[in-house]
């Protein structure tokens, strides 16, 4: 099955989903907002898809580098593709990034799922069809009623449970956010959040993510005493010897690396350093399903879980195919939205979770995501 062509189709769709000026998504007015939909069709017609922001794939990269490497290849020989993709990134001038990568190996997944007529977690190894599912929350606001005191985590907490979360994350506040970033306030949302569920919610924070040392330790500590899961991301994630410190200055789990580049490279790094407790990769920011997947099968050499970042279809093909991943990443979610309600270009949510907080895998071809694909053709802009 040889790579014909690797196409990009730009389309608009309305959101709610604004940005700050940390890249920090917040509910907002409907606006229209624009995606990418990367298409690998095969000689045979078998097309893979994945969606991405239109500047990780745009016409350069896709020219310069996507249709180089793939183009003529047979479609199964992923790794192959992927090493060629992963050792032009040092000399593409930081223009190939990792997340270009993860877009293009996840519509090459795609296809060889959708060629096989198997999910691509099943093809991976089906360790299992349903996760239990977190309901992670957006960074804190300024909005009344939204995520902007203490207070209002704690309701919203309340809300999640009801929905049939077992576990719950706060991205707590963060700048541009007038008081943030401020520890104490970090620990008074946890405290309201604890107070509110009780003792058998799993808690974990994800709070401002360049605090010192002393300020992390001080909140871990506190977190400590209101027995949360696991402390995230409360540095930046390029100092491991920080995440080492506080590693062992602290009893409560440290998780990471999120954001850090370097892919599964660095990922052993943070495990030989005892940076960290519980590894975390997604399939957006490593490179893809494959590098999350190594990362993952690194963790259970160690005795560790690899939580995966970030919700969607990638993530749970690398979930649906291990064992060492305890939780499902479902958010961001927000008061003011509604996650159950597909994105206007999708006809179903590709993660629908029951009462009990239980997420069922998709049972389709490749990613199995329910593309709308008369409305991406109907609201085309290049
Ligand atoms: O706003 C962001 O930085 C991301 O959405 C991030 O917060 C979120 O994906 C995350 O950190 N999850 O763990
Ligand atoms: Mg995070």
């Amino acid at each position: 099955m040889k790579i014909e062509s690797v196409n990009v189709t730009v389309f608009q769709y309305p959101t709610r989903r604004v940005s700050d000026t940390a890249g920090h998504s917040h509910p907002g007015p409907e606006s229209m907002a624009k995606m990418a939909m990367l298409t690998i069709t095969a000689d045979d017609g078998t097309k893979g898809y994945s969606f991405a922001p239109p500047e990780v794939v745009r016409p350069f990269v896709v020219n310069t580098f996507f249709r180089k490497v793939l183009v003529g290849q047979d479609a199964f020989n992923r790794e192959r593709i992927w090493q060629d993709l992963a050792h032009w990134q040092r000399g593409s001038a930081h223009q190939l990034t990792e997340r270009a990568l993860s877009f293009v190996e996840q519509a090459l997944w795609d296809l060889i799922g959708r060629k096989l007529n198997m999910p691509v977690w099943k093809l991976l190894g089906g360790f299992r069809d349903k996760v239990p599912a977190y309901g992670s929350t957006m960074c804190g606001d300024d909005l009344p009623g939204g995520l902007s005191t203490p207070d209002e985590y704690a309701s919203f907490a309340e809300k999640l449970v009801a929905r049939g979360y077992k576990a719950i994350k706060l991205h707590t506040w963060m700048p541009p956010v007038s008081f943030a970033p401020n520890p104490k306030m970090d620990v008074k949302a946890c405290a309201a959040v604890r107070e509110a569920v009780g003792p058998d919610i799993d808690l974990m924070i994800d709070g401002y993510h360049w605090y010192s040392r002393t300020e992390a330790l001080y909140i871990g500590k506190e977190l400590e005493k209101l027995d949360f899961a696991w402390f995230e991301e409360p540095m930046e994630e390029e100092s491991m010897s920080s995440y080492a410190w506080l590693a062992e200055n602290l009893s409560i789990p440290i998780i990471g690396p999120e954001s850090l580049g370097g892919k599964h490279h660095s990922r052993a790094d943070w495990v030989k350093a005892g940076a960290c407790d519980i590894l975390r990769a997604g399939a957006n920011g490593v490179g893809g399903i494959s590098p999350t997947l190594k990362v993952a099968n690194l963790a259970e050499s160690f005795g560790m879980d690899c939580e995966v970042h970030g919700n969607g279809a990638a993530s749970l093909a690398v979930i649906g195919a291990i064992k060492n991943c305890r939780w499902y990443e479902r958010g961001l979610l927000h008061p003011f939205l509604d996650y159950d309600v597909p994105a206007a270009y999708l006809n179903s949510i590709v993660d629908p979770m029951d009462e009990n907080g239980i997420v069922s895998l998709p049972t389709g071809p490749g990613l199995g995501e329910d593309i709308n694909f008369a409305y991406i053709e109907n609201n085309t802009v290049s």
